[in-house]
């Protein structure tokens, strides 16, 4: 019987969440079907994932040094790695970014872009020129329900996950010429270290520049009911690890993976009305009628999603 050669899976930004998650997953598949290469910007940080990755450190994980906003850090990660292969691509490190706009300076959010975006692009590039020689590949990218639907006061890293999308969605075709298979996925509200990180920096900010009735909307409304979003419709790590495992073993991988259909029909808004009137409209009351209403659109959402209002209803 032939022996199946692993796949070489090199996944940015494992030092915690999604990342960790999705490379402690591959390395520990039963059938060891993946060499996984874990990579962080900071080495400071992998404990966590040694100790998560178990007696697979060594054997299908390694662990490399990588920062997706440097040329020479992903060319001497490149480097390391023997022939330079790369079967899968995995681009999940981002930052998020919350605030008023205007107190963002351009600075700032060309820092989200570097990351969310062009971390991602340099990242293909390195990969891109061997797949095609080699006319395989799979380059998988960790979007959000945020690439799809913008949400208020999220617009930066909205527009940098957007930014994935268009460039992704121009590739693939590109790509699919060269059997290399592009696919996105988009979470919504994860339990990851990410709102924390986002709440670290709300704490710090005296949002300059933004008028206070802006900043009492931003504090006072926005920022419960997005905690409350995570609290009620937040996935662990693990449910949008395996969701990912799911892309990457497909046949026939799908371009767009969304993890949690709690939250699709939020999305769905924005495609029953091309004129976008309903999405920017129930956005709009979802969260000014936060209280009552927000709580029960919510649990409506619940219902609607769990099929409790599909079931067939058998007359007496
Ligand atoms: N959590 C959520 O609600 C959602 C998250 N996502 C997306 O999922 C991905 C993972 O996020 P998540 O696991 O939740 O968050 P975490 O904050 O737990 O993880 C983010 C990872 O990205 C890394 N990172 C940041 N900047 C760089 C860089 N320049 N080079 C290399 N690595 C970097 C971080 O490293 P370090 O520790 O050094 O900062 C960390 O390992 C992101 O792309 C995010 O946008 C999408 C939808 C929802
Ligand atoms: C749905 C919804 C809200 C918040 C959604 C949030 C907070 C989503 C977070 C998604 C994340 C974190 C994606 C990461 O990429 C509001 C505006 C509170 C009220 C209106 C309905």
């Amino acid at each position: 019987m032939a022996t199946l050669v692993p796949r070489t899976v090199l996944i940015t930004g494992c030092s915690s969440g999604i990342g960790l998650a999705v490379a402690v997953r591959l390395a520990q598949d039963p059938q060891q079907r993946f060499q996984v290469i874990a990579t962080m910007r900071d080495l400071r940080k992998k404990e966590k994932l040694e100790e998560a990755a178990g007696p697979a450190l060594g054997k299908t994980l390694s662990i490399q040094r990588l920062d997706v906003c440097s040329d020479s850090s992903v060319a001497e990660c490149m480097e390391s790695i023997p022939g330079g292969r790369v079967d899968v691509l995995v681009n999940n490190a981002g930052v998020g970014h919350v605030g008023p706009v205007e107190s963002i300076s351009v600075e700032e959010m060309k820092r989200i872009f570097e990351t969310n975006f062009f971390g991602a692009v340099r990242m293909i590039k390195a990969v891109l020129p061997d797949m095609k020689r080699r006319q395989s590949g799979h380059i998988v990218v960790i979007s959000s329900v945020m690439g799809l639907q913008g949400i208020v006061f999220n617009d930066v890293y909205a527009a940098s996950k957007f930014a994935v999308e268009g460039f992704c969605e121009s590739l693939a075709v590109q790509l699919l010429q060269f059997n290399v298979f592009v696919s996105m996925v988009e979470p919504g509200p994860v339990n990851t270290d990410f709102e924390l990180k986002l709440m670290e920096e709300v704490s710090r900010s005296e949002f300059p520049g933004t008028d206070p009735a802006t900043v009492r909307y931003f504090k006072d409304v926005y920022l419960p009911a997005s905690h409350e979003i995570f609290a009620t419709l937040g996935q662990s790590p693990a449910a949008v690890a395996e969701a990912i495992v799911n892309v990457i073993r497909a046949r026939r991988p799908a371009f767009r993976t969304q993890t949690n259909s709690l939250y699709t029909p939020l999305v769905a808004l924005k495609y029953a009305d091309p004129s976008g009137d309903l999405s920017v409209r129930t956005y709009y009351r979802l969260l000014f009628n936060y209280g009552t209403l927000f709580h029960l659109s919510m649990a409506a959402l619940r219902c609607l999603t769990c099929g409790c209002f599909r079931r067939r209803v058998t007359p007496l």
